[in-house]
């Protein structure tokens, strides 16, 4: 853990130009660096620089990780095959939970997506303005969370956002959208956002478990009945959701809203978003 902060560190350490190699304005590029600390761009900004890129399956983007630092390829790739197999541990305790076979999820997610969203939040001379990054939910299915001693994390609980106290040695375990759909709103994705300071830089690296992007996401069958319990969600190309989720300016947990069915509550949030995967196939293993 110390490793991957430390070479995580040293990524946002490097100067503005080696940085920007990796910038990009394409949601869904398999390695994205973003700053709102230094741009011209006008639209919302947070008090944040993040690095963005896909993990397993590894051998399909490690070559394009920052080579800078030297070891930063080697530690991550370390890093993220151990929170992996942390992620399925917990997943497989969800599943039994649910009443599913213990393998359920690893199973529905296929292949499976995992992304790493590191984000270095320096001292902000005004932090009661602005925010690191805004109410939001994650995407995928689990999201384990590791920072340095730093405090920032907040959940929201009801109408009030609890602050996450950092534990030195522990992770943060999240809830995301897909397990919230999976599970037919048996388990809820946690809205949550980033506060900063005006003392201490805040780094957090949070890495999110989804399944293969042309899966199509939905409630597990064995979770639906039309009758007692109907589906509160549409299936949806996780691509399609990710995107769309990525892209919108409206925080929270509204991107939901685009997939809930009429037995949930509806949202006001309409959102077009283009369906490329043509084929896709079910994550749920039936
Ligand atoms: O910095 C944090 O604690 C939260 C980061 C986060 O929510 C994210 O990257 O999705
Ligand atoms: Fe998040």
């Amino acid at each position: 853990m110390e490793e991957m902060l430390k070479s995580v560190e040293g990524f946002f350490s490097l100067t503005w130009e080696e940085k920007m190699k990796y910038a990009s304005d394409d949601v869904m590029n398999p390695v994205r660096y973003g700053t709102s600390l230094n741009t011209s761009k006008l639209h919302v900004l947070h008090w944040r620089d993040y690095l963005r890129h896909f993990g397993h399956p590894i051998e399909s983007s490690f070559h394009l990780w920052p080579s800078n630092p030297s070891n930063y390829r080697e530690v991550a790739k370390k890093y993220l095959e151990d929170v992996w197999k942390l992620a399925m541990k917990i997943s497989s305790a969800i599943a039994e939970g649910l009443g599913l076979e213990k393998d359920y999820i690893e199973k529905s997610l296929g292949e499976g997506c995992q992304i790493v969203a590191s984000n270095y939040y320096p001292p902000c001379p005004e932090p009661h303005l602005t925010l690191g990054l805004s109410a939001h939910s994650d995407h995928g299915g689990l999201t384990i969370l590791m920072q340095n001693d730093v405090d920032g994390l907040q959940v929201r609980y009801n109408d009030t956002w609890i602050p996450v106290h950092h534990v030195p040695g522990t992770l943060v375990v999240n809830i995301g959208d897909y397990l919230e759909i999976l599970s037919n709103g048996r388990y809820k994705s946690v809205e949550h956002r980033a506060v900063v300071n005006e003392e201490k830089t805040r780094i957090s690296i949070a890495v999110g478990h989804g399944p293969d992007l042309n899966s199509i996401i939905a409630p597990a069958c064995a979770l639906v009945d039309e009758k007692d319990e109907p589906p509160l969600y549409k299936p949806i190309v996780y691509r399609d959701y990710m995107r769309c989720q990525q892209s919108c300016a409206v925080r929270g947990k509204e991107p939901l809203g685009i997939v809930k069915t009429n037995a949930s509550s509806t949202s006001s949030l309409e959102i077009s978003y283009p369906s490329e995967s043509a084929s896709s196939k079910i994550s749920s293993p039936q």
